[in-house]
């Protein structure tokens, strides 16, 4: 009897080792396989072309000894989406790269882009994993536990830590990577150490990265590093940039429902205003709890005014306490949330908060800031600013304040954004939400 040797990279579906003794009875016919240098991530990629009845040669991995965002394991063997074509139809693979990869948040992120969760149960996903040259170990490991995950709709996966490399062709970049607040660091030493890393980082997508690129921001302090990296990166559409400010929104719509005694899902139009900071504003005047402004349900406006607002600011410090470490979990879902919100239609009459580029909003915010605001989208990555809110001199008043310690970090890391010699005026040493 003929024995048939089986290559997986030319397979459908992907196969682990310990399954390759078989064949797929709907494995249409064999193929041959032949290596062709692959532009992007400069590893080989193995393409596939249909022949009847032909014995197959096993996977040969053949690194290129330059390549820096190398190809990892298995991820190195890649689908022939043209014959996948025949029984099932797959969007276009596209390229999200995520720094800080081997950190907290994206040990849950990452499994959560490969699983479908995110962008769709058929829509295939190339990850491009930057660390920093300390957690490039780590980085494999995280690696191998994609590899062992067996995720359909993973097809490439590359790891490196030059991001010129890595953000080549990016669609997506989800900047996590950052330096935490040592002992004894001020808020200034903090916002140019990762100040400098997002200037890179926005160099390099404006070199590498797709012309239409969505950058979410998660690194601390978000909103400044968001207009640092934006800055940096003048090929691409400054509105294309984003600082999470989703987890404070989804923590400000949990202590609502919980003080409305109304599960969470009923509330709405949750505005987070300003910085990802303890002067963020989270806004009980425009929000709605089963359609109704909140302050007509929740009769108590002292604690809305009081308790709920430095609740939101807190919750990070307060998680630190319980945990001992800062939220990742939660983090990683608001990221989901985050990137969901701009690929589906905003629903009818509601909106989402994200940190945005300032220039041209109707609200008087001050222009040249990343300040988070109300968002609509119709679904295609971009977002319109909703028009349809109301002020009083409750929510002004705290809305210059946290506007205020936007422009003071502003001018405080003028060097990085090509506005001459920087000036540090912080207006009080305001923590993270993430730090005590
Ligand atoms: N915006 C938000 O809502 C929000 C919420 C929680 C945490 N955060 C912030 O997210 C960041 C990451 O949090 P984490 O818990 O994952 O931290 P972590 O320390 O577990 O991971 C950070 C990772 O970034 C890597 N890194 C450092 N410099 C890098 C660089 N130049 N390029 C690429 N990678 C680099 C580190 O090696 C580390 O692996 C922190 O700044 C944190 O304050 C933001």
């Amino acid at each position: 009897m003929a024995v048939t040797q089986f290559n997986p990279a030319c397979s459908k579906p992907r196969l682990h080792s310990s399954q390759l003794s078989f064949l797929p009875r709907n494995l249409p016919r064999h193929r041959h396989c032949s290596f062709a240098p692959l532009r992007r991530t400069q590893h080989a990629r193995i393409s596939c072309s249909v022949a009847p009845n032909e014995v197959q040669v096993p996977a040969v991995k053949t690194p290129d000894p330059k390549s820096k965002a190398e190809c990892y394991g298995v991820f190195c063997l890649t689908y022939d989406l043209r014959a996948e074509e025949e029984t099932r139809s797959w969007k276009k693979l596209i390229n999200i790269a995520v720094s800080g990869a081997a950190g907290m948040i994206a040990n849950h992120l990452l499994f959560k882009l490969a699983s479908g969760e995110v962008f769709g149960p058929d829509q295939p996903i190339a990850l491009k994993l930057l660390g920093s040259e300390r957690s490039i170990q780590a980085l494999e490991g995280v690696a191998m536990e994609l590899e062992d995950s067996l995720f359909p709709l993973l097809r490439e996966v590359s790891i490196g830590i030059d991001p010129y490399e890595v953000f080549q062709d990016a669609e997506w970049a989800l900047l996590i990577g950052a330096k935490p607040r040592g002992p004894g660091m001020e808020r200034a030493d903090l916002l140019d150490i990762n100040g400098q890393i997002y200037a890179a980082q926005g160099r390099a997508l404006n070199a590498v990265a797709s012309r239409n690129v969505k950058v979410i921001v998660v690194g601390n302090p978000c909103n400044t590093n968001a207009l640092i990296c934006l800055k940096n990166a003048p090929n691409i559409p400054a509105k294309n940039f984003h600082a999470l400010t989703r987890l404070d929104e989804n923590r400000a719509k949990c202590q609502l429902a919980l003080k409305a005694g109304v599960f969470y899902d009923k509330v709405s139009n949750m505005t987070i205003w300003g910085n990802h900071s303890t002067t963020q504003v989270p806004d009980f005047l425009n929000a709605k709890i089963n359609g109704l402004p909140v302050k007509e349900v929740v009769k108590d406006h002292k604690w809305l005014e009081e308790e709920f607002t430095e609740k939101v600011q807190k919750r990070g410090g307060a998680l630190i306490q319980k945990w001992g470490r800062s939220s990742a979990a939660s983090t990683s879902v608001s990221i989901v949330d985050a990137i969901r919100s701009l690929v589906t239609p905003t629903p009818e009459g509601d909106w989402f908060s994200s940190g945005v580029y300032s220039n041209g909003n109707p609200y008087g915010i001050a222009e040249g800031i990343v300040f988070s605001m109300p968002c609509r989208s119709k679904g295609d990555g971009d977002y319109e600013l909703v028009k349809d809110v109301i002020f009083d001199d409750y929510l002004r008043k705290r809305i210059a304040k946290t506007e205020a310690e936007l422009l003071a970090e502003k001018r405080c890391v003028a060097h990085l954004t090509g506005e001459g010699i920087a000036v540090c005026d912080l207006p009080g040493d305001t923590m993270l939400p993430g730090e005590m």
